[in-house]
């Protein structure tokens, strides 16, 4: 059995453990150590091969900055977001460490609770290294279906953008606008992360497939994603500090609207749902903010 590690025992990285012990033997670490099975020292980690990491976009940099030191390892990025502060995409962040060849990145419709339950499931290895991608989607379990892909950029900017999308929708939600509303905003949701992907490069099949549509239906249509529950908030009137305290969780749309709006302004990019999402976080009158939409 091929051993994999996985780093950060979240939601995610746990439910990707759980999956992958099915045809590997697994091991875990996290910041904040945890009882659970072959839970490891991030060192133990570090001899391994093959990683899965599962840490936030908004926190990765800094992590690998102080923690990681790159010895042949081969990488699957479990994570899906911009980071904030500098508008990178993960793959910018991670080619610092690891070599094009050797890294890969997760995408797809995958709720973590879904997955802890064993039920049917597809996702998407993708990377420059066809081999790689491939020697990853064997590990996963016969109740996930993988594909593979070379197409880095559209699972990046699909994976991220669909979060600030399903931000969206749950505002939708949660102000009673209608399922025409809803329909409307994700259907353009989809055009505006395609458009945005255009301009790294990103194959148009990706927004369509899984990556795209499929993560972007799950996430814009559903209470347990964190993403939409962010939005509900926003409908209530909540401030961002009071809906990341009360999620407990991570909800990268949150710092990949800020990505956005900062990369927008410095490529002058027309991106209408971000730009009201992040009006919205920054405080604007959820009213307010659907007027000037429609208006532009
Ligand atoms: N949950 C889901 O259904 C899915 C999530 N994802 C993506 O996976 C990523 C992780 O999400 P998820 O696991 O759900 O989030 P959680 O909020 O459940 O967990 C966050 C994880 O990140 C770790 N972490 C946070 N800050 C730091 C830091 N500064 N240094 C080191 N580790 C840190 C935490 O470690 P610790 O708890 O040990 O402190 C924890 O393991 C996100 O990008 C998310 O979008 C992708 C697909 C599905
Ligand atoms: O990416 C996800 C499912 O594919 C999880 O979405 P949330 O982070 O919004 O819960």
């Amino acid at each position: 059995m091929t051993k994999v590690g996985v780093i950060g025992a979240g939601k995610w990285g746990s439910a990707l453990a759980f999956a992958l012990s099915e045809k590997c033997e697994v091991y875990i670490t996290s910041r904040t150590p945890r009882d659970m099975k072959n839970f490891v020292s991030l060192d133990e980690i570090l001899k391994l091969e093959y990683i899965v990491i599962a840490i936030p976009a908004q926190q990765v940099s800094s992590w690998l900055r102080e923690n990681f030191k790159y010895n042949d390892h081969k990488i699957l990025v479990a994570a899906k977001g911009i980071e904030a502060s500098t508008g990178r995409f993960l793959n910018e962040i991670y080619e610092e460490y690891v070599p094009d060849d050797n890294i890969a990145f997760l995408s797809g419709p995958s709720f973590a609770t879904e997955v802890m339950k064993s039920l049917p499931t597809a996702l998407v290895v993708n990377s420059k290294n066809e081999e790689l991608s491939q020697k990853f989607a064997s590990f996963f379990p016969s109740f996930i279906k993988t594909y593979t892909s070379t197409d880095v950029a559209g699972a990046e900017v699909a994976g991220a953008y669909k979060n600030v999308i399903a931000i969206a929708a749950g505002i939708c939600e949660g102000l009673n606008l209608g399922k025409n509303a809803a329909a409307s905003l994700i259907s353009r949701g989809l055009v505006e992360m395609q458009r945005f992907g255009k301009e790294y490069g990103a194959k148009e099949e990706s927004f369509v497939g899984l990556s795209g549509a499929g993560d972007l239906f799950l996430t814009a249509s559903s209470t347990m994603s964190r993403n939409f529950r962010v939005g509900l908030g926003i409908a209530e009137g909540k401030s961002k500090e009071q809906i990341v305290e009360e999620l407990g969780e991570v909800a990268e749309g949150i710092g990949t609207t800020y990505a956005l709006y900062k990369i927008a302004q410095e490529k002058d990019l027309y991106l209408p749902i971000a730009r009201e999402v992040y009006n919205m976080l920054e405080g604007l009158d959820p009213h307010v903010s659907l007027s000037n939409f429609l208006a532009n």
